[in-house]
């Protein structure tokens, strides 16, 4: 990742508007008529309902989803007391990674005021505007008080960020890396390096977890608090060491765990050396940790090195931690965070790490693969699955311990919200996964020595979306999931050149013998087919041996349809078969067809194309909306050419379907856009709608329209599904991303579930 440089972080915060947030309407507001309603006179509406019943401010208003991210900037990272405007930087960050990771509102808050009474008042008086109340920065010792005193008068969530966010995301960190050297939690001997708000929390959680509070000791900025020192507020006197040591570089001999909560460049290389065998070192100090990356692994091959940045492996910072944790909280509308709920959330990211990770997140941290080891000991803040994984988890601890005003009834519905908070996925997506498991098929693989493949076939088998077999050289593959570090448990391997016995053999030729025999296919050349891996799944599938077939992603499209239309064959009622996309857009989805098998279609074609894709559309539980596409409009177009083609098309359609809401030829904006189109011909079969389903008028332009969309990242592409084919037989495209395979992994048994038992 590249270093940030000083002028690159002003010119960021400069540039365009100053700042890292604004405010953005949620409501309509472009006529008389929407502005009537925003504000007076219907606001007054409202108004009355919440005096009536207190309630309803949630109902009618954003508190329930409206943090406040308050501080004084006394502590702000580790720069110290800069002040309330110097800190806003800061706050406007929080509230920038509230949002994007958890769709959770913010308004930073910066007062001007240090004394901890006034600042209490201050933050009464506001709190009814927020459903949360998030400290950060504020200093040690006044920060406890604060806390204490807000968490006793407000009846909404109060947490201060750098005492329990932190603690939460080290004590994961702390439980996975003692997991990965086999020191057990309570025999470690800890230094912690800082006496203040994030290091007396980080402790007194480290205790509760099982660190022998004797065996830690602590140090502000004139040494180790021991039994010498005179000078100690009540929050340090609890972590008096009764051992004689007086400096830092002493207490770090022999210790396990070095957690730096102060400010950067305190601990040297020596000291480091100085540690026990299989040190863990936590420098957290942001912006620069107390020794850095480099200098503590150069020190020790054999440390865990984790720090508060974003640029290098583990990193510990409380951001895994606020946004979630306050999602959580505010779903339920929780009175508070609770010990409970934050042991909740630390052990739900101490798990989460240990899972596997998904490829997007690699991608995003520019890996191949991102395994649970010394780098990787907790979860990574892109990771999409946090708020789930979290969320939920805090959601249930506050139900659990009674503090949950408004509890999640249905939790596969919640995980689905939470999921389209951020767009994760797509509602189409989720449900296709969910049916998928309801049910899961038996997969073949045909190119089963592939890493994309295998990373899939890893996740498809975690989340029981299907049971994969694989085709390929077995020895190739075990070496591949081996280097990997990838789990696939015991997936069945099917080398189809040395393990396939000769009854096997024989009884799949024979198969493809009946199927072919008068198409001038002989015995032998059937028998010599089946060590092709794409005669070879497609046959498992027929003999059922297997219920859906994967294939395509190393090799021509044609080349690999074909066995599966000699074996498979093409559906009675269907005269050829076509490829259907599923562009998961802001908008919803929009399916696109054919994009993939008919290079240039008859009218028929096309008619049967849209009959095809209508049925599929139908099965996503869509009612498909069809414009069959060219470049012109309704008959405008008097020459020869595909709008000619399209109009025939639509008239048959509307002869023998005339149920079917379908119509063209149009051109894509119109399709697009159902208002548009009504003005300008309101007889059109569609009325007003917008289109959801679009035909091309060639292989060309379906081809090239799914991938300007996919590669300009407007839009997720989930496909090609094959359609027509008896069977489920998936074709991928060559460089298809590991997700878009799980995708299809999952339209394959969705489709097989549907195919009726022989
Ligand atoms: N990675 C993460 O997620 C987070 C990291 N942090 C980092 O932790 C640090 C502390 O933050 P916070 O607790 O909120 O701030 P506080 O102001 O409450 O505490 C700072 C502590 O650091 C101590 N300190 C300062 N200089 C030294 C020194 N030379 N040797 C030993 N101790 C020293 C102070 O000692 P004294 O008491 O004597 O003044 C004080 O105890 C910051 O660097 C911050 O960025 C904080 C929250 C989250
Ligand atoms: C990360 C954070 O909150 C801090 O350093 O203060
Ligand atoms: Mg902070």
């Amino acid at each position: 990742m590249p270093r940030i440089s000083r002028l690159d972080a002003l010119k960021y915060h400069e540039k365009n508007r100053p700042g890292k947030i604004e405010v953005v309407p949620t409501k309509p507001h472009n006529t008389q008529y929407d502005l009537s309603l925003a504000y007076t006179p219907g606001v007054a509406q409202p108004c009355i309902e919440i005096e009536k019943e207190p309630d309803n401010v949630y109902k009618y208003t954003a508190k329930g989803n409206l943090v406040a991210v308050i501080s004084n900037g006394t502590a702000v990272l580790g720069l110290g007391d800069i002040g309330p405007e110097a800190g806003k930087p800061v706050m406007e960050g929080k509230g920038l990674l509230f949002k994007i990771f958890a769709d959770v509102d913010v308004f930073d808050i910066e007062v001007n005021e240090k004394k901890p009474q006034k600042f209490i008042e201050v933050v009464k008086a506001i709190s009814p505007t927020f459903g949360g109340i998030n400290l950060e920065d504020i200093k040690a010792p006044e920060c406890f008080e604060i806390e204490a005193a807000l968490k006793k008068e407000l009846k909404i969530p109060v947490f201060h960020d750098d005492q329990h966010g932190t603690a939460i995301i080290s004590a994961a960190g702390l439980l996975n890396a003692l997991e990965l050297n086999g020191k057990s939690i309570e025999d470690i001997k800890v230094v912690i390096c800082g006496a203040g708000a994030a290091a007396i929390s980080c402790t007194r959680l480290y205790v509760s977890l099982g660190v022998n509070s004797e065996n830690v000791v602590m140090c502000d900025s004139k040494g180790v608090l021991n039994e010498g020192r005179t000078d100690l507020n009540p929050y340090k006197q609890e972590f008096v060491t009764k051992r004689k040591v007086n400096t830092l570089e002493e207490a770090m001999k022999g210790a396990d765990v070095f957690l730096g909560l102060s400010v950067g460049g305190l601990v040297s290389k020596k000291m480091i050396k100085s540690m026990a065998k299989d040190p863990i070192v936590f420098a957290m100090a942001n912006p620069n940790p107390e020794i850095s990356f480099e200098n503590a692994t150069a020190a020790r091959s054999d440390v865990i090195m984790a720090t508060g940045r974003s640029d290098y492996p583990n990193q510990i910072n409380n951001v895994l931690g606020f946004p979630f944790i306050f999602r959580g909280a505010l779903d339920v509308r929780a009175t508070q965070i609770n010990e409970e709920m934050k042991i909740a959330a630390a052990k739900a990211l101490a798990g989460l790490a240990k899972e596997y990770v998904p490829e997007i997140v690699a991608r995003a941290y520019n890996k191949q693969n991102i395994v649970f080891g010394r780098d990787y000991i907790i979860p990574k803040p892109l990771d999409p699955r946090l708020i789930i994984t979290v969320s939920t988890a805090v959601a249930k601890a506050a139900m659990d311990t009674g503090v949950a005003q408004n509890p999640i009834k249905n939790w596969t519905a919640y995980k689905q919200e939470l999921s389209n908070r951020m767009g994760i996925s797509g509602k189409q997506v989720m449900s296709i996964r969910n049916k998928a498991r309801q049910n899961p098929k038996r997969v073949v693989f045909a190119e089963g020595n592939d890493f994309k493949i295998l990373k899939a076939v890893q996740y498809v088998t975690r989340e029981k979306i299907a049971h994969p077999i694989l085709l390929g050289n077995e020895e190739k593959i075990r070496m591949l999931i081996k280097e990997n570090q990838l789990e696939l448990g015991n997936v069945e391997i099917i080398d189809i050149f040395r393990t396939v016995t000769e009854d096997k053999r024989h009884k799949l030729a024979k198969t493809l013998y009946e199927k072919r025999k008068r198409k001038g296919m002989t015995y032998d050349e059937a028998l010599e087919n089946t060590y092709n891996r794409d005669y070879f799944g497609a046959l498992m599938v027929e003999t059922g041996e297997a219920d859906a077939f994967i294939s395509g992603f190393s090799r021509k499209y044609a080349d690999t349809i074909r066995p599966a239309l000699q074996v498979i064959g093409v559906k009675e009622d269907c005269n050829h078969i076509a490829g259907m996309y599923m562009m998961i857009t802001k908008q919803g989805p929009i399916f696109l067809a054919d994009t993939t098998v008919n290079m240039n279609p008859s009218s028929q074609t096309l008619v049967d194309t849209t009959l095809l894709t209508a049925r599929e559309v139908k099965r996503f539980n869509i009612e498909p909306k069809i414009a069959l596409l060219s470049y012109s409009n309704f008959g405008a177009f008097k020459g020869l050419g595909s709008p000619v083609r399209v109009k025939e098309a639509v008239q048959i359609l509307h002869e023998k379907h005339p149920d079917l809401m379908v119509d063209g030829e149009m051109q894509a904006n119109y399709a697009l856009n159902g208002k548009l189109r009504y003005k300008r011909y309101p007889f059109n079969k569609l009325g007003d709608h917008d289109a959801n389903t679009l035909i091309f008028p060639n292989l060309s332009s379906g081809n090239i329209t799914y991938k300007v969309l996919q590669s300009i990242g407007t839009a997720e592409a989930i496909g090609p599904i094959l359609m027509g084919m008896k069977k489920p037989i998936h074709i991928l495209q060559r460089d298809s991303s590991v997700r878009e395979i799980i995708n299809m992994v999952a339209i394959a048994v969705v489709d097989a579930q549907s195919v009726p038992e022989e």
